[in-house]
């Protein structure tokens, strides 16, 4: 059994194709090599977490895997077509989840403007912006404004948003980098169990070694000037997770070692 279909039921068939594919992408920007010759094939409903010291070009690849910038050589493609603009099934999640969001929009206005770009009639919206609200556990927020909110709910309706989208795929830019370690775990785990349900393919970057290991199928480490894939590591760890005892598996410990030594010896 692989990872994968550890964390979700995902028809075999589905999971031989790629849904997100880089191929030799190389990325110059301002006269310099940010990402180089990068391959990397994610299944859908993976979860992959990339990693690696600060300006390795972490952000730069989920903006190519987003279509927000275009490989100088290569290509990247969604769902076997080439990604030449970003998509509305695929959703962004990132860490300034204060400019993320709209100020003068309450929670229940930030969701329902998700919904108007999907198209979904006026009428049908309350009843869908309650269930989305109520899943990354805002039931009683609808009318406030993200100032009214804590980082934690913030970052939780921004992902409500996400969800509203209906994506294939999320791609999270450090979504919970600003949050206190309490908080953190506790979104990892509604994360977790909203995207079980949602069966979306995930691309996070994320600082946290751990992090990395315990929301994902794989992790990728790059290696900086320029960013190459420098690991590839299969997280064979059971699903569901708990933060006490997968934290706690001899594997996960391993698994911490070695990403941590891939870090250590990419910065020297
Ligand atoms: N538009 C741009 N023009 C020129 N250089 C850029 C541009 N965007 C990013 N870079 C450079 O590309 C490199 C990678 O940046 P990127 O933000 O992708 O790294 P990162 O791994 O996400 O960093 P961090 O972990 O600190 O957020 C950095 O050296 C950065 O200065």
């Amino acid at each position: 059994m692989t990872s994968i279909a550890l964390r979700k039921d995902i028809p075999s068939a589905e999971l031989e194709k790629s849904q997100i594919a880089f191929s030799h992408v190389t990325l110059d920007l301002g006269g310099k090599t940010i990402i180089e010759n990068v391959s990397l094939d994610v299944k859908p409903g993976e979860f992959l977490c990339i990693i690696g010291a600060s300006g390795c070009g972490k952000t730069t690849a989920l903006r190519l895997a987003a279509g927000l910038y275009q490989p100088t050589s290569g290509h990247v493609s969604f769902d076997g077509e080439p990604m030449r603009a970003p998509r509305r099934d695929v959703a962004i999640v990132f860490q300034d989840y204060g400019k993320a969001l709209l100020p003068w929009r309450t929670a229940a206005g930030n969701v329902a403007l998700a919904l108007e770009t999907i198209g979904m009639p006026k009428a049908q919206r309350p009843a869908r912006i309650d269930e989305l609200l109520k899943k990354v556990g805002l039931p009683n927020h609808a009318a406030k404004y993200p100032a009214e909110m804590s980082g934690g709910m913030q970052q939780r309706l921004q992902i409500a948003r996400c969800l509203a989208q209906e994506p294939k795929a999320l791609l999270m830019d450090e979504p919970f980098g600003a949050l206190d370690a309490m908080t953190r775990q506790g979104l990892q785990d509604e994360v977790l169990s909203l995207l079980d349900a949602s069966k979306a393919t995930v691309i996070f970057v994320t600082h946290d070694l751990e992090e990395a290991i315990y929301l994902g199928d794989r992790v990728v480490g790059l290696l900086p000037h320029p960013g190459r894939i420098g690991i590839d590591l299969p997280i064979n760890l059971p699903r569901p997770r708990d933060q006490l005892t997968t934290r706690e598996n001899p594997e996960f410990l391993r698994l911490r070692r070695e990403l941590f030594d891939f870090i250590k010896a990419s910065e020297a």
